[in-house]
């Protein structure tokens, strides 16, 4: 087995990091992750901002990061932007829509965020076709159209020159692009059933854990018993 065929590809919140830690990596976690990365490609693919790093996953040191739910990639401390020329005027009648409704947002580098948004805020776009609205549980990111995880661990693979089997690992909604980008499916035990039903494998156990888990299925080879061909 060379594991330098695989990449592991994983969502941040709730499956590296828990809730009730208010998703600052657990040491086991980020120890386990570190070094498993030495050897091997570990990507993590999260909907969050490169200004959480240092402070949620501090020490954390994978192959790289796909940030901002697909838009922003960084291996070794070098930044590419996955975007399209038209998003920061776009991305600024967005900005004046939510504020005419008095939503409370924040703008990342390229992403809208919003937190607990419990209407369907898709009707303020439906007239601008190059804007997509991405849920994770009840926060919504609005995001340019077709920019997403799984298009955002394509491209991360393309500049890596990596052409072996991607492992994707996640729990809810915004991991579904991700999923449908990888060859096999893995979720934590918490994800939400969607994403369960989805996934080639459900781990035994939740959030970091499950990291935990799968990256000793990956180790001991037991990964192509659970069904990795
Ligand atoms: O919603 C976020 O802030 C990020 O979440 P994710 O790591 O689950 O993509």
């Amino acid at each position: 087995m060379n594991l330098t065929d695989i990449l592991v590809a994983s969502d941040y919140d709730r499956t590296i990091s828990d809730e009730k830690d208010s998703f600052v990596i657990n040491n086991a976690v980020r120890e386990k992750i570190n070094k498993f990365s030495k050897n091997n490609y570990f990507v993590v693919v999260t909907g969050r901002e490169r200004r959480f790093i240092d402070r949620l996953a501090y020490g954390l040191e994978p192959t790289g990061w796909v940030l901002e739910n697909g838009a922003l990639i960084m291996i070794n401390d070098k930044v590419y932007y996955n975007i399209p020329k038209s998003w920061p005027k776009l991305r600024f009648e967005i900005g004046k829509r939510l504020s005419a409704e008095r939503l409370n947002f924040t703008y990342g580098e390229v992403i809208i965020y919003l937190n607990n948004v419990s209407n369907n805020i898709c009707d303020l776009f439906s007239d601008l076709y190059e804007v997509s609205v991405e849920w994770n549980r009840s926060d919504v990111m609005i995001m340019p159209k077709g920019v997403n995880k799984g298009n955002g661990i394509k491209k991360f693979a393309e500049i890596l020159g990596f052409k072996g089997r991607i492992i994707a690992v996640g729990d809810s909604q915004n991991d579904v692009s991700l999923f449908k980008a990888a060859d096999f499916k893995v979720a934590v035990n918490n994800a939400l059933k969607e994403i369960k039903e989805m996934a080639d494998l459900v781990l035994n156990k939740d959030d970091g854990q499950g990291i935990i888990e799968l990256l000793d299925y990956i180790e001991s080879g037991e990964i192509y018993k659970l069904g990795l061909s």
